[in-house]
């Protein structure tokens, strides 16, 4: 078994309130995470309700289809994993997410690292919820002890802009990130998120400081598709700098979120995979809030 504490990377022993044991909830969860993410401005490049970011060929209506039409999927992820389902067949259903999201948003990529992230953390989800595993371990945990190996082994998409950049630069990506149990998100999205909602008390201002600390150190290889390891750099260094700022409990936060916002869309860059981590951050907050 493969938990944090065994890769020398402790977490704190929380007691944790419990969404269980209602499956069925799962993915309207989860499809209410992308939502979420998509409704946080000003992020970095990114699409939301406000406007497009560095992207032409999609909106917030693209996004809207692609969660809706995920949605299903991301339930019968849920109900694969409360069956004791291997990586297998959960990659069948993945695959089949795909191209429903294709079909919803006519061949655009909006959510296929989250297809997969989130995917996997459903289906932990649905395992913890079916009393496969210890209902106290993380859904981060889940995902490496029962499918960490799996995921390593699995065939790779060879011509993915991810694959490419992942070769070019020796980045991990999302594979790496899911069969670790998700360290960008227990180590750095989530205490993020709970920092800034504890002092600021709103939530979409949670949700962008989540953001910036994600887009701050993750190995986002959406970033380095579009800007090379320069773009990487970039993104990293003014994350940073916001977050070292004070982030959202400075004031006047908003004004120098935005102009982060407009330069990373200046040079189109686009952090596509912090933000699907921003949705699972939100995800794995709902199912393990800590009991006051
Ligand atoms: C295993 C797969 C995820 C394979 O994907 P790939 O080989 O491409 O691997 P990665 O590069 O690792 O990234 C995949 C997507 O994951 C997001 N991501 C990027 N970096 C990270 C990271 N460090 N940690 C976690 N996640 C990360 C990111 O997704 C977002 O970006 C997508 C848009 O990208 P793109 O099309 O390039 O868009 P543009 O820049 O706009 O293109 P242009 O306009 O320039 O043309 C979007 O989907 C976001 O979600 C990465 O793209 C997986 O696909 C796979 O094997 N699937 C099979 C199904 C399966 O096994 N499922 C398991 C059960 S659910
Ligand atoms: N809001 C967003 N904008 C651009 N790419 C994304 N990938 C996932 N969410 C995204």
């Amino acid at each position: 078994m493969i938990t944090m504490a065994a890769r020398g990377m402790e977490r704190p022993l929380l007691r944790r309130a419990r969404m269980m044991p209602d499956v069925s909830a799962i993915g309207a969860v989860a499809a209410d995470c992308l939502v979420k993410e998509l409704e946080t401005w000003p992020k970095p490049g990114l699409v939301s309700h406000v406007d497009n970011g560095s992207h032409d060929d999609m909106d917030a209506g693209t996004f809207r289809r692609s969660a809706a039409a995920i949605r299903p999927y991301l339930q019968r992820l849920a109900d694969a994993g409360a069956f004791g389902c291997g990586m297998g067949r959960l990659r069948i259903i993945g695959l089949e997410a795909e191209r429903a999201m294709f079909a919803a948003t006519s061949g655009v990529n909006t959510h296929r690292g989250a297809i997969f992230g989130l995917g996997l953390l459903c289906a932990a989800a649905g395992a913890r919820a079916g009393g496969l595993v210890d209902p106290e371990l993380p859904l981060g945990d889940v995902v490496a002890r029962l499918w960490g190996d799996s995921i390593l082994d699995g065939p790779v998409l060879l011509h993915s802009h991810g694959s490419v950049a992942r070769r070019r630069f020796r980045a991990g990506g999302a594979r790496i990130e899911a069969a670790r149990g998700f360290p960008s998100i227990y180590g750095i999205g989530l205490p993020a998120l709970r920092r800034a909602t504890v002092v600021v008390e709103d939530t979409e201002a949670a949700r962008v400081e989540a953001c910036f600390a994600l887009i701050a150190s993750v190995e986002d290889t959406n970033l380095l598709h579009r800007g090379g390891l320069d773009g990487l750099r970039f993104a990293h260094d003014a994350a940073r700098r916001f977050v070292d700022a004070g982030g959202v409990c400075a004031s006047g936060w908003r004004a120098r979120a935005q102009s982060i916002h407009e330069s990373f869309v200046a040079r189109r860059l686009s952090p596509g995979g912090s933000a699907d981590l921003l949705a699972m951050t939100l995800f794995v907050d709902v199912h393990e809030r800590p009991i006051p």
